[in-house]
């Protein structure tokens, strides 16, 4: 298992009585693709955040690779996280945001890291623009540059926090298909929070339904649908059929 959470309880400071979660468990093997949904404020973002080393939780076990688990420091620079602002910094072009991850670990000579950078511009479809600055792009080519200086770090979980909420539905969709050819040839493991369930049902391998408070294990739900995948698949009855399902378990979850 690449990645295994048990247990996890989290409370923000006193004003917040209620735990966002709990007892909070659940799991990622090597490769796969899974969406996380729930209802806004149910601690989607709050999850990743821990996994990723910015909170340390009360209490539970983050294990990653097998590996005893960390505490957050440790796992800090271990994940790959892209939070649902882009975060690019304007004052630096596209390929000096890029740099960024091996500014920080400097594992390589900065030629090295440049032309592997350059080789994912031009996969990303972003050949071209490394001069550009972040605001000179459209918001589907900033989230792509977000996206590549996430993978750029070389970590083999990525956490993506809604990386398309903010993008118009003719982008959404050729990012999808974009998404979906790239992680096909990168073996990464992905954790992908969306509100957009027929995104989580095309892209996923496994969705958790996320409740927050105190849920003990997630529930989840498989989506058996053959690679790869198209947009098309959208309008087939057994896609029809699981977003139908999708929902009424959400509703359910939330109505609890
Ligand atoms: N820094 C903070 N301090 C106090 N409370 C916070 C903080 N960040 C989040 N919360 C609270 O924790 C809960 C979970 O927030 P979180 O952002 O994880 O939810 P989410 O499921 O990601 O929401 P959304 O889908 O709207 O992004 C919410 O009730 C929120 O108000």
């Amino acid at each position: 298992m690449l990645l295994s959470i048990t247990d996890l309880q989290y409370s923000f400071a006193a004003a917040h009585s209620q735990p966002v979660f709990s007892k909070l468990s659940m799991e990622a093997s090597q490769g796969e693709f899974i969406s996380l949904v729930g209802a806004s404020g149910c601690g989607k973002s709050t999850l990743f955040k821990i996994i990723a080393g910015l909170l340390e939780p009360a209490s539970g076990n983050i294990r990653i690779s097998g590996l005893p688990s960390l505490n957050a420091a440790s796992r800090l620079g271990k994940i790959g996280y892209m939070p649902q602002q882009d975060l690019l910094l304007p004052w630096r072009t596209v390929l000096d945001n890029c740099l960024l991850p091996w500014e920080l670990k400097r594992d390589c000579s900065k030629e090295d890291a440049v032309q592997q950078i350059r080789g994912l511009l031009h996969r990303f479809g972003l050949a071209g623009t490394e001069a550009a600055y972040p605001q000179e792009l459209s918001g589907g080519m900033r989230q792509r540059v977000a996206l590549l200086r996430t993978l750029a770090a070389g970590n083999d979980l990525l956490l993506l926090d809604e990386p398309f909420g903010a993008l118009d539905a003719i982008t959404k969709r050729e990012l999808h298909r974009w998404l979906l050819e790239l992680w096909g040839g990168l073996g990464k493991t992905v954790l992908f929070i969306t509100h957009d369930l027929e995104e989580a049902l095309l892209l996923s391998d496994r969705i958790y339904l996320m409740t927050g408070g105190s849920c003990e294990r997630l529930q989840e739900m498989t989506v058996d649908l053959p690679r790869p995948r198209h947009y098309q698949l959208n309008y087939q009855p057994q896609f029809i059929a699981l977003r139908e399902e999708l929902e009424r378990r959400l509703h359910e979850s939330i109505n609890h």
